[in-house]
Formats: structure tokens, sequence, C-alpha cells
């Protein structure tokens, strides 16, 4: 098949610039992007801004999957003026691309409390893209794209840092958002990733071996910039800028603001499902419940694989519904209900506790909606029963998910509690226990696997060693002839099943993958990168871009395996800052 894209050319052609176009640009900017120094953003959506290159770039990867999704050339990824201009450098872009990108102002909220302080002036005038600069909008095959930079240089919302990122942090985001796609999970995508043979940042960092939970040495790495690719980027904190503005009479034109805002957004993230010609009020509510229905399913989305976002303000909370925004993220191993790999990001953000958080945003959310409905009580009201419905949504979504992991057509409380009891008790790894149950195990023999502690040894994990070993295995084998008395598979002949053996596996086999990102394999990935050698993060790629597949011998031995206990407690691989 030929592909449709092979050139930059080609990609001008499919150009069409719509938030440049029909939102509002700061008043005070100039507008040819030059405007880097950090400073207050008073009013407008929008800065344009000019990437900084980094210098020397080189080819790092690029998603040969939404290549080919978008009919984009795999050799464009390695042609010098996409390198070029994917790299940061939009001097030579050809018409009708511009000269400069831009980058958006947001609010912030923590776990439901609004910050202001957050930025050098304590306004939150001056904060939101730091470093991420949009540079392109495209409708490739019927779809509209935005293409952001992250890392691509300074912008008004720097709040005096460097406007960069670095090369682990740009792979870490690089790879996990393609290997969310291909979980099921719905994400921002990535296009390309560029590094810079030269230019480095110090970033603090841990010392090899450290198990200090805070960094404790500075580090250079090279910087790195690489795309990725959405529908939108707005988020949560977006609205709430807005309407922080309206609520505070901060300009006469905040109302205008923040209804364009959400014009906007609905028209981007959510025009098959919103009517164009409803009034606004109409529109806000269908708009909230078409966002509680895709973020409710997210967060299911999440659990079922085991990701843990680390640091879910409503800034990182993309409107869209999709998942945005890895830095301090981490995918479980050792299944731990609070879960939670970034030292700064609290309980509140750790893994089960995923859906309140979310509430909260959610709750942010609708508070900036609210200023749209202009009083009306019955619209108001509305919306209050789209928030208060969070939760029942949310629930239901999570019990879909559980019965769904567990194979069943019914959700089941008592298997489940008991179930999630004994994984905390055992320290079970989340991934190939879940994976290893998909083949319908007789015994609990092929679910020790996942076990990090053994079972029968003396010298086990302070858990295990407080315990009966012998009576947490009874209780094991108890819970799975329960399992499979609720299966139907009790009886091992495929007599008078409903469901034959095969096809529950198979479904299993679709919701509980078998490979994930696990950090330290990423990390041995980055490393490498670091140096110039890039085939061990191709392969990883490669293996997390098919994480349900059986893949060969070699590649399971590798990857699908428990992480080494020696790892447990090392800085940057159990626990990072969120070190950008
Ligand atoms: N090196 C940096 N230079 C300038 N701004 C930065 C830098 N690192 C982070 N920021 C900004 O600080 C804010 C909070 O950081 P966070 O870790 O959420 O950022 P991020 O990973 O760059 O963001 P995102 O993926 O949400 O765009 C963001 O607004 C971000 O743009
Ligand atoms: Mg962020």
């Amino acid at each position: 098949m030929t592909s449709e894209v092979s050139t930059l050319d080609d990609l001008a052609q499919l150009t069409s610039y719509s938030l440049m176009d029909a939102l509002n640009r700061d008043p005070d900017t100039t507008v040819n992007g030059e405007d880097h120094a950090p400073r207050q953003v008073f009013s407008g959506h929008y800065v344009p801004v000019k990437p900084t290159p980094i210098e020397n770039p080189v080819y790092v990867t690029h998603s040969k999957t939404f290549f080919h999704e978008l009919g984009f050339a795999d050799s464009m990824a390695t042609s010098q003026d996409f390198l070029q201009m994917f790299s940061g450098d939009l001097t030579h872009v050809p018409e009708p691309i511009r000269p400069f990108g831009w980058a958006t102002g947001y609010a912030l909220s923590i776990y439901g409390t609004e910050y202001t302080q957050q930025c050098p002036f304590q306004t939150g005038n001056g904060y939101g893209d730091g470093r991420a600069i949009s540079v392109l909008e495209a409708v490739i095959k019927g779809q509209r794209w935005e293409m952001q930079l992250k890392g691509g240089g300074r912008t008004p919302y720097c709040r005096g840092a460097d406007g960069r990122a670095v090369l682990r942090s740009s792979i870490r985001e690089f790879l996990a958002q393609e290997h969310m796609h291909a979980l099921g999970v719905p994400t921002s995508r990535s296009l390309s990733l560029y590094a810079s043979t030269t230019e480095q940042v110090r970033r603090p960092w841990y010392s090899d071996g450290s198990t200090s939970s805070e960094p404790d040495i500075v580090i250079n790495e090279p910087v790195a910039i690489s795309t990725r690719v959405a529908p939108s980027f707005i988020r949560v904190g977006q609205l709430e800028l807005f309407a922080r503005r309206v609520v505070n009479h901060a300009h006469e034109n905040a109302m205008d603001e923040l209804e364009k805002i959400v014009l906007h957004v609905i028209d981007r993230e959510y025009a098959d499902v919103i009517n164009n010609n409803l009034n606004i009020e109409t529109k806000v509510i269908l708009l909230a419940k078409a966002f509680r229905e895709r973020l409710t399913s997210l967060i299911a989305n999440w659990i079922r694989v085991g990701y843990c976002q680390g640091n879910f303000n409503s800034d990182n909370c993309a409107v869209g519904g999709f998942t945005l925004d890895y830095g301090p993220f981490g995918f479980c191993e050792a299944f731990d209900p609070v879960y939670q790999p970034w030292i700064g990001g609290g309980r509140h953000f750790s893994f089960f506790n995923q859906p309140a958080a979310a509430a909260r945003n959610f709750a942010m959310f609708c508070k900036a909606l609210q200023p749209l409905l202009k009083g009306d009580q019955h619209y108001l009201s509305e919306l209050e029963d789209v928030q208060q419905g969070f939760a029942n949504v949310i629930q239901m979504q999570l019990e879909k998910m559980w019965a769904a992991k567990l194979g069943l057509e019914d959700y089941n409380e008592a298997l489940f509690s008991e179930l999630i009891s004994l994984m905390t008790l055992t320290t079970v790894d989340y991934t190939i226990f879940f994976r290893e149950l998909s083949a319908l195990p007789d015994n609990i023999e092929p679910l020790k696997k996942s076990f990090y502690g053994d079972l029968n040894a003396s010298e086990n994990g302070t858990k295990l060693a407080n315990s009966n070993a012998q009576d947490i295995e009874q209780h094991w084998s108890a819970w799975l002839d329960k399992w499979q008395m609720l299966l139907g598979i009790s009886d091992k002949t495929d007599t008078n099943q409903a469901r034959p053996r095969e096809t529950i596996s198979n479904q299993m086999k679709r919701v509980n993958p078998k490979y994930i990102l696990r950090e330290w394999q990423l990390v041995a990935a980055y490393k490498k990168a670091a140096e110039g050698e890039y085939t061990l993060l191709h392969e990883l790629q490669n293996v997390m871009t098919q994480p349900y597949a059986e893949q060969s011998k070699d590649i399971e031995e590798k990857y699908y395996r428990l992480m080494p206990t020696e790892l447990s407690d090392i800085g940057g691989v159990s626990h990072y800052s969120c070190s950008s």
C-alpha cells in the first residue's frame, strides 16, 4: 500500500488551523511567537510561540503503528525536513504551516482544591504549557489532529524553568503512549522522538543503587523533543482558568472566552455526540454526561491494566477523556492498592484511589461549566445530578471491569474482596497473576509464578513469615475453587457449559495483558539510549505495542517476569521524583 503522506509538503497540504484561528490570542503578545520570557497572561486562549530547536538532533524512534494509521510513510520520520520541524526548528516549514506554534494557559486544582500560588506571580496567570508547544493541526483521513512538541523550549508559562524535556522522560512518555493505545486505553499518541547529541540540561536524580526517597545527586542529561498527538489538548484545568476569570470578574470578555473554549472542546472531542444546533445550556449538560462516561471508563481501564497516573491534578486530566502527561506514572508490579511511584504524589493519587481522584477532577470540571448556565435552576440541577451520579457510574464501570478480568459475566463482591485480600497478603505481580489466571488453571501451582514470596520457604517476605504459609495456600485454593464454580468450570470436561473453557480463556486474555511496561525494563532501555544505542528501546517498543500477544520464548523470558527483588527499593526504579 502506498502512503498518502510521504513528505512534509504532503503533510502541509493537510494543514488546517482551527484553534489559532477560532480562539482568542493573548492581546499582549507579539504575533510571530518570539515571546519566551515568563510573564502573566491575563486573557486570551493561547500565546503564539516559536519553539527553540534542540541542538544537533538525531532520530531516536517514531511510532510505526501511528504512522501507518495516519497513512504516513515511515521514511518521513528520518527525512531532514520532518526531523527539523519535529525537533523544534520551524524556520523552513512549507506553507501553509506557520513558522510558530502556540502554548495555552490553564489553572490547577489538586484533588479538588484550587491553586493559584503555583506560578511565580502567585496569581495563576503565569501557569500553562511551560514546555509543550503545539505546532500543527491537520485533518487526516477525516480526523482533526493537533501535534504538540514536548520539550520545545520556553514559553511565557515556563515559570523560569528551561522548557526542555530530557531523553529519559521523553522515552518514558513516548513508549507509554503507544503501549496504552495497544492496551486499548484511550491516550494521546506518540508521533516522533528526536534527541540532541550535544545539548544537555541538569536534573536532580538518584545515584546508582540509591535507596533514598528524594533524588540525591544532580546529573546532566541529553535533551529531546517528542511529539504527541491528540484531537485536542484541552485539560479540565483549562476550563477552570476561564471559569475562574468569569467568577472573579477578571475582564469583560471572560464569559465569552469560557464559552468559546467549551464550544471548541465540544467541536474537537464530542462533535459526534453533541448536535451543534442545540442551545449552550443543553450542550453543557450533554458534555458533562459524555465526559463522565469517558472519564469513568478511562479510570476502569487504568485499573484494569495496572496503570497509576501518579499526579492526577485537573491540569493532567484531558477533557477528551484520554490519558495525558506520562510523567510520574507507573504500572503496578507487586500489587498494592496504594501503589504510587511518584514520591511527590501522595496516597490521594495512588492506584486504587484513582476513582476518587477522578471524581474530584470531575467536580472541578462541573464547577467550571456552571457559569455558562447563567443561574438557570433547571439546568443547574441537571448538572448537579450529572455530578452526583459520578460515583454510581464509576462503580458500575469498575464492577464490569473486574468481572471481565475474572472471566465472569457478573461481578461478585465476595469473590473480589477475598481476592484483593489474598493478593495483598501474598504480594502477587498484578499482570502475571491475571494472565496466569486467564489460562484457567486447575490448581494454584501456575499462579505461583506471580508470587513475590515463596509460600513454603521460611525466609519469605515479612508478611508471609508472620502468617501461616499453609493457611494462605489453603485460602488460595479455596478462592480458586469458588472462582471455578462461579465460572462454571469446576467440571473439567466441557459438557453442559454455556461458554466453553477456550472461549472464557480467550476473553480473559483480551483484557489481561501479558506484557506491561515495567519501570526497570524502561530504565535499561533509556540508559542505553543515552549512550546513543537504541536497539533495546526499539525492542521494548515492539514488545509493548503487542501487549496481549504471545510473543517468542526469548521475549517471554526477558519481559514476562517479576521485578528482580534487589530493585524493589531503588530510586529511579521503584520510585522517582517527577523530574522532567
Ligand atoms: N522543564 C520545564 N520547563 C518549563 N515548564 C515546565 C518544565 N517541566 C514542567 N513544566 C511545566 O510545569 C507544569 C507542571 O508539570 P508537569 O510535570 O505536569 O508537566 P509536563 O509533564 O511538562 O506536562 P504535560 O504533559 O501535562 O504537558 C506544566 O505546566 C509544565 O508545562
Ligand atoms: Mg502536566
